[in-house]
This record gives structure tokens, C-alpha cells and sequence, in this order.
């Protein structure tokens, strides 16, 4: 394959991509070469800011100013994250080939990855005090977190010239479709946090099923349990439909492979995750067989309709009546059948 003259620190840059993101490096060789540059340090970049929230050795007068500042920290090679209660990842320690390969980029890259990362710096830093209690909460954290990173790879793609400007609101729902499904699937690995977990379930869904969410860890708690997943699922489905319109949108192969590969992940794991009790018993990952599947047989839109269709008849087959969202959850299953039958 045709190399750019080597360069030390994008070299390093690709080689941490394998490291934090085996499958996202895959598929992120399919962009071009000057959009492939962008988003493997967008991608490095979020994971640095990611790195900082989830720290919880880093004391919060220290890690506020961090995350607020980390929009300027990108822009200087000679920053070094210094925190002495313990080694730091190997991302923070070598960040400064990420800050030299950002420096290389088109300023127009360079331009929105700034912008995304001040918001989500001061959107981070703002939930680092503050609980998900609503449903709105808990969409205003997804954002943050995950709607702009949609956002600031419509504006990328958009920049290389290969797409046309996506809207802000299809943008976000690429997110919160990702970001909530993970958020469903690790329900049991982020309640066992040490020293403190950090749970994003909102208390306006979880409220209505149990004191604490906790709770659902116990066996004798199944059925509240299921009911609860069931309710935060049927809300993430609200963005598959966003999702699908996003997607028959792109142009350009490389990116829609890129887009479509993770949403088709996050609609298999939906309909692996629902009425499923593992979920609360141990993580949900769906098999590697079918991931490998997915990667390779997505090349079209025909094919996003059909795995989209076949992974919501799989999940309305689950669906129990007597599920107090049951009646909800078929109306966005049946949305997206309809959706796919009138496109695919
Ligand atoms: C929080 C998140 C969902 C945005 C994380 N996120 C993603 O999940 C990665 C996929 C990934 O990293 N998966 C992990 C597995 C896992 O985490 O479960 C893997 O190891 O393969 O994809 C997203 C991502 C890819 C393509 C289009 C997107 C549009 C909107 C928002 C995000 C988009 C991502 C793109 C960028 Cl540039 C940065 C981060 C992400």
C-alpha cells in the first residue's frame, strides 16, 4: 500500500491506534490518507481526554482544570501529564506524538478537532460533579461524550471534501446509539468499579424498577432487572432510525464502512443485551465470529438494511407482553422494520 514518507510520530500514533483499538485501527485503514490522519488523532486525542475523566486517582481540582484546558494541551508537543500517584498510561506519557502529528494536520482538521475537544473538556468536567438523574441527563451526557465525537466526524468528512455536511442532530444520534449501547452492556463492569463506580443509567428509568441500582446485580431481582434493561433499551432504539438515515447519506465507501461498521456492532449487541439477564451476571460481547462477519460483509446500504432487519426480528421475538415497556419497545422495533422494508 502506498506510504506517506514515514514520520516517527504518526507512525507512533497508528501503533497506540492498535493498541487502545484493534478493530477501530482496522477499519480506519480504509479512509484516505489525509482524513485517515485526522480522525486516528481525533481518536487519540478523545481517548487522552477519556483517560483523564475515568482516573479516579486524579484528584478533582486537578483533573477539572485538565479536562478545561486539554483543547490548548493539544497544541503543545512539550506538555507531559505529571500526576505522582502512579505511572501514567502509556497514552499520557507519550502524548506529545500526538500533539507533533496534530501540528502536521490541515488546519481545517485541526480546527474542529479544537472546537470538539473544548466542548467535551467542559461537558466531561461538568459531570464530574454532577449525577445522571434525568432521562435528559442522560442524553446531555452522551453528547458530550459521544454526539460530539459524530459531530466532529461529519465536520472531518465534510472538511476532506468526500461528504456533504451532515446535520448536528444526525450526527448526535450516531453517538448516543453507540454510546448508550455500551452503556447497557456494561452495566456489571462499571457497577464493580473500584474505588468508586461511576454509573451513567438514569435514576428517572432505574427509579421506577428499584431503590438501587445495585440492586439489579441480585438474582432474586430478575425480573425488575429485565424489566429495567428493557426500558433502557427501548430508549437507545430511539436512535436507529437516525442512525439508518445518517448512514444512506455517505458517499464515499471508506467512510461509510468506517460509520457502518460500529452501528451495526452496537444493533447486534441491543438485540443480544434485551430480556438477556447475563447482562447483570457478566458482559455481553457479541461473538467474534459474527463481529469478523459483520466487518467483512458490510459494504452497502442494502447490507445495513438487512442486518439492521434481521437484529430487530431477533429482539422482537424476546419481547415478553407482560414487559412493562413491551408496548414502547415494539413501536421503535416496528419503525425500524418498516424503515428497512421501504429502503432495503
Ligand atoms: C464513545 C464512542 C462511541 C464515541 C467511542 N467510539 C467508538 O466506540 C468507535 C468504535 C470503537 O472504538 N469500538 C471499540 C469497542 C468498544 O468500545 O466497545 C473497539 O475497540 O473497536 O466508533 C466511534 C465512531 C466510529 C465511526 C462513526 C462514528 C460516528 C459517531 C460517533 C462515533 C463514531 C468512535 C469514533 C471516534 Cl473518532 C472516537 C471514538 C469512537
Amino acid at each position: 500500500k502506498w506510504q506517506l514518507p514515514s514520520d516517527p510520530h504518526r507512525s507512533f500514533c497508528y501503533e497506540m491506534l492498535q493498541k487502545v483499538s484493534r478493530s477501530f485501527a482496522v477499519v480506519i485503514q480504509q479512509l484516505g490518507p489525509n482524513l485517515r490522519d485526522a480522525v486516528c488523532v481525533f481518536y487519540l486525542v478523545l481517548r487522552g481526554l477519556d483517560t483523564v475523566e475515568d482516573d479516579m486517582s486524579i484528584p478533582l481540582d486537578t483533573k477539572v482544570p485538565i479536562l478545561k484546558a486539554f483543547h490548548e494541551t493539544i497544541y503543545d508537543p512539550a506538555w507531559r501529564f505529571v500526576c505522582g500517584e502512579k505511572d501514567y498510561k502509556v497514552l499520557m506519557d507519550q502524548f506529545h506524538h500526538v500533539s507533533t502529528t496534530f501540528l502536521n494536520l490541515d488546519k481545517k482538521f485541526q480546527d474542529v478537532i479544537a472546537e470538539i475537544t473544548q466542548r467535551m473538556g467542559n461537558g466531561m468536567a461538568k459531570f464530574i460533579v454532577t449525577e445522571v438523574e434525568t432521562i435528559e441527563d442522560y442524553n446531555e451526557y452522551c453528547h458530550y461524550v459521544a454526539g460530539l465525537v459524530g459531530i466532529g466526524l461529519s465536520r472531518l468528512f465534510h472538511a476532506s471534501g468526500l461528504e456533504d455536511l451532515a446535520t448536528d442532530s444526525l450526527s448526535n444520534s450516531m453517538g448516543l446509539f453507540l454510546q448508550k449501547t455500551n452503556i447497557i452492556r456494561d452495566y456489571l463492569e462499571d457497577i464493580n468499579e473500584e474505588p468508586a463506580p461511576r454509573m451513567f443509567w438514569p435514576h428517572e428509568i432505574w427509579g421506577k424498577y428499584s431503590a438501587r441500582l445495585a440492586d439489579f446485580k441480585e438474582e432474586k431481582k430478575s425480573d425488575v432487572s429485565l424489566a429495567c434493561l428493557n426500558d433502557m433499551i427501548t430508549n437507545a432504539l430511539e436512535h436507529a432510525i437516525d442512525s439508518l438515515q445518517y448512514m444512506s447519506a455517505l458517499r464515499d465507501g471508506a467512510i461509510f464502512r468506517f460509520c457502518a461498521i460500529p452501528q451495526i456492532m452496537a444493533i447486534a449487541t441491543l438485540a443480544a443485551c434485551y430480556n438477556n439477564i447475563q447482562v447483570f451476571r457478566g458482559v455481553v460481547k457479541i461473538r467474534r465470529g459474527l463481529a469478523a462477519k459483520i466487518v467483512l460483509e458490510t459494504s452497502s446500504m442494502k447490507d445495513v438494511y438487512s442486518t439492521f432487519y434481521d437484529f430487530s426480528n431477533m429482539l422482537t421475538a424476546k419481547i415478553d407482553k407482560q414487559d412493562p415497556s413491551s408496548s414502547t419497545t415494539m413501536k421503535h422495533v416496528e419503525n425500524i422494520l418498516s424503515t428497512c422494508r421501504a429502503s432495503g
